[in-house]
């Protein structure tokens, strides 16, 4: 039987959600956004089905409720909910990037028996909107579930059902934990990238040429900048505390920088530097999560189309089958992620090593 779906911000992740749950569940989807077109573009590429039932009776309908918003929206549409009566089964939850507020405004929803349980896949974009929204956006991706330490497991466990079609990774943590970790991860990065673009910025007033040079390795530190700037002031003023904390180890981390530049050793310098190189390398790369494809191999391709035959030209001359083939959405402006599946171990780096002889970079995941 369709069940009813709501969700409420028909922006990328909402949509990606939905796009997700589709696949897995038979649903009739209403959407609700404050932007008009924004649902107008979602119920035009059949993401959601509806797009005018006020919202408190769409709320009234759903078996499952998806919050897309911005996270101060969240906020306030959570204690919006509140006072609206909803199916007894009903989940809630939300997608966004940080959860102890979120949890805390869900409080009220909690004390009318209703069940919410805080979301966060830990993937995306810097691109917004339904026309960007993809099913995989979130395979093999963290997607952290943030319950109130009062909610059954087996409500965890029906949230994961409702977003099995994600092929995220769940893990289950509090919201304080959530938090920390994502302030170190996410939104921490996310500050030095924006001032360091605005760093840039100042100089570039005087000296023309920085724009040209900056389109390298100085785009790729700081791609995250190009995100939504309404998004990261919302997750900003949310997570204030622990990036304050955050900003303050930095600070230390810079006057350590800056006497290593005034007065380190050439050894103390390349020991700063190989320890982050160290580190850095053993990350899992590329991958959205942990996951372990089995047998897949990474590709960067710049121009997607004409690399492709080349690439499986290459692997046919040498025997090597391909059994999956596909275009990851790309996390840098420049080059796309192509993933490759084989058969065997043998058959992978027997084709790792031939694109290698062709100036491809390949990557295994951990
Ligand atoms: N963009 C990313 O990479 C990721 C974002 N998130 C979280 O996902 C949430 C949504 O972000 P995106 O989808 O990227 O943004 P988006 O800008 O693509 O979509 C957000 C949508 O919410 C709508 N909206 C704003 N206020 C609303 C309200 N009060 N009621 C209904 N709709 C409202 C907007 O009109 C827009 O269509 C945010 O909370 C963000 O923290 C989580 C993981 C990754
Ligand atoms: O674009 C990227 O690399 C991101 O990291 C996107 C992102 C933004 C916000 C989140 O809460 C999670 C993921």
């Amino acid at each position: 039987m369709k069940r009813t779906v709501l969700l409420v911000g028909t922006g990328l992740i909402g949509c990606s959600v939905a796009l997700a749950i589709r696949q897995e569940h038979d649903v009739h989807i209403i959407g609700h956004d404050v932007n008009e077109e924004h649902c107008g573009l979602a119920k035009s590429l059949g993401i959601i089905d509806e797009n005018e039932v006020p919202l408190e009776e769409a709320a009234q309908l759903a078996d499952f409720i998806l919050l897309a918003a911005p996270v101060q929206e969240t906020e306030a549409l959570l204690r919006r909910f509140a006072g609206c009566t909803l199916k007894e089964h009903v989940i809630i939850t939300d997608v966004g990037s940080t959860k102890s507020q979120i949890m805390e405004a869900a409080a009220g929803l909690a004390e009318q028996g209703a069940t919410f349980i805080g979301g966060h896949p830990m993937a995306g974009s810097h691109k917004t909107g339904a026309g960007s929204a993809k099913a995989h956006l979130f395979e093999n991706a963290f997607y952290i579930l943030t319950p109130a330490p009062y909610t059954a497991p087996e409500r965890v466990g029906q949230l994961q059902d409702w977003l099995k079609g994600t092929k995220a990774r769940f893990l289950v943590m509090d919201a304080a934990q959530h938090d920390f970790l994502t302030g170190v991860v996410s939104h921490f990065p996310h500050l030095i990238a924006a001032s360091l673009v605005r760093h840039m910025h100042g100089y570039s007033q005087q000296h023309e040429l920085l724009t040209g040079l900056a389109a390298g390795g100085f785009r790729d530190i700081t791609r995250i900048a190009s995100s939504s700037p309404l998004m990261w002031r919302d997750i900003v003023s949310h997570n204030q505390g622990n990036l304050l904390e955050l900003l303050d180890d930095w600070m230390e981390e810079m006057q350590e920088v800056r006497r290593l530049v005034a007065e380190g050793s050439p050894d103390e310098l390349y020991g700063y530097f190989h320890g982050a190189k160290q580190f850095r390398d053993s990350l899992p790369i590329r991958t959205k999560g942990a996951i372990p494809s089995f047998y897949d191999l990474y590709v960067d391709v710049l121009d997607r189309a004409g690399v492709i035959s080349h690439i499986t030209t290459l692997l046919a001359k040498e025997n090597i089958s391909i059994t999956n083939i596909r275009i990851i959405e790309a996390r840098e402006d420049v080059f796309g992620v192509l993933r490759l599946s084989f058969q065997t171990e043998e058959d992978r780096l027997q084709a790792k090593r031939c694109l290698e002889q062709h100036s491809y970079e390949t990557y295994i995941t951990m």
